[in-house]
């Protein structure tokens, strides 16, 4: 199958990567100029698995401006939330309505975005339980072993037609263990909840998923946030891929079993001093909580805390390149 990879991030090339060695045809899209010039130059992506063997793979990366193939038979977009607006306006251009489309990003607000510009039948959506990380430009670590996570995944019409079975035989193929379901957004909810317990737990006290579920209170914190959740999910009228108990143990069996030393995608995004995800994971649930007359309060006090802490980064970041000026205007003046 021929595929385009939007957004060359982390996940991004780890499907893309994945899907290409499993014998597909695979193009890479991405904005960020140093890491998409390190991949040109370099003539591929420098690939480590747990830190350990880093080799090079060959991969085709374009900006979006100049990329211009119509006959891609799924495009895949893995990018930040607030990423995805504008990166939909620059790959339009090559958009038609024979292509499909599978996303897996976290949070949610992603899905209708890509329904301004897909028909709802070629959409396809879901949720990736594997760590990889974006060492720097050109470089990405793929965490834990080839087959050890998986995903679940959901047609957004939930009827799976000839494409969406070709799409989960090539992810199997790839080893990303996919689960086709016929529940969108039980699916993509589930996900939701797992993130915004551990993502925003681990970043806001800067810890691994083991560390936090090493806490003996972990379970006590979990439950409150999978209660809240699982009490908007149901005024949505959302059925849910797990019972509440099955959730909790999902987030036990990831942080205990699967990624113990993983940093969510949310605390990596924090330490590079880049906007996190919060506002479309606990700030979801607030804002349909909202809509259905529940008050998600612990869910808004987390989404709260994540954007003070984005907050003093920035202003610490600030007064950090004040001073250095400052520096530089003294030495300038000669005292
Ligand atoms: N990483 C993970 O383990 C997992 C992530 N996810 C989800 O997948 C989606 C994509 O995440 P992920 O692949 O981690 O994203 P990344 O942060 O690795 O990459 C996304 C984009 O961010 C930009 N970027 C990345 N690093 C920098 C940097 N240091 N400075 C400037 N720009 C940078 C690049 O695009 P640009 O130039 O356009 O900014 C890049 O294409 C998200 O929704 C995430 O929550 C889901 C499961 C696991
Ligand atoms: C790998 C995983 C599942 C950990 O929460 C994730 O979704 C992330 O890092 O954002």
């Amino acid at each position: 199958m021929k595929f385009t990879v939007v957004g060359a991030g982390a996940m991004g090339l780890r499907y893309g990567v994945l899907l290409q060695e499993a014998g597909n045809e695979v193009d890479f899209v991405d904005a960020w100029q140093p890491h998409v010039d390190k991949m040109k130059a370099q003539g591929g992506v420098y690939v480590n698995r747990d830190h350990q063997g880093r080799h090079l793979v060959p991969v085709h990366v374009y900006y979006p401006e100049e990329y211009q193939k119509q006959d891609q038979d799924v495009l895949i977009f893995f990018m930040k939330q607030m990423q995805l607006a504008d990166m939909l306006k620059r790959c339009q251009h090559f958009f038609n309505d024979k292509q499909y489309v599978l996303t897996c990003m976290n949070g949610m607000g992603h899905v209708d975005q890509l329904l301004n510009y897909f028909k709802p039948e070629k959409v396809v959506a879901g949720t990736a339980l594997v760590a990889t990380i974006l060492d720097g430009p050109g470089e990405v670590d793929f965490v834990g072993k080839p087959g050890a996570g998986s995903m679940n995944l959901a047609n957004y019409t939930e009827q799976p037609d000839e494409m969406t079975h070709k799409l989960v035989a090539q992810l199997k193929k790839a080893n990303f263990n996919p689960n086709l379901t016929t529940n969108f957004m039980g699916t993509l909810l589930a996900k939701v909840v797992f993130n915004s317990v551990v993502n925003t737990l681990c970043t806001l006290f800067e810890i691994t998923m083991g560390e936090y579920a090493d806490y003996q209170g972990a379970d006590s914190l979990s439950r409150q946030l999978v209660d809240e959740a699982y009490d908007v999910a149901e005024r949505m009228g959302v059925t849910m891929l797990n019972t509440r108990e099955e959730e909790m143990a999902s987030i036990n069996y990831v942080s205990t079993v699967a990624n113990p030393l993983h940093y969510p995608s949310m605390y990596q995004d924090m330490t590079k001093n880049r906007p996190t995800e919060v506002d479309y994971i606990n700030g979801y649930l607030v804002k349909m909580g909202q809509k259905y007359h529940y008050e998600a309060k612990t869910h808004a006090f987390l989404t709260h805390l994540v954007h003070l802490a984005e907050h003093t980064r920035q202003q610490s970041l600030a007064a950090e390149s004040a001073n250095e000026k400052v520096v530089v205007l003294k030495k300038a003046a000669g005292n």
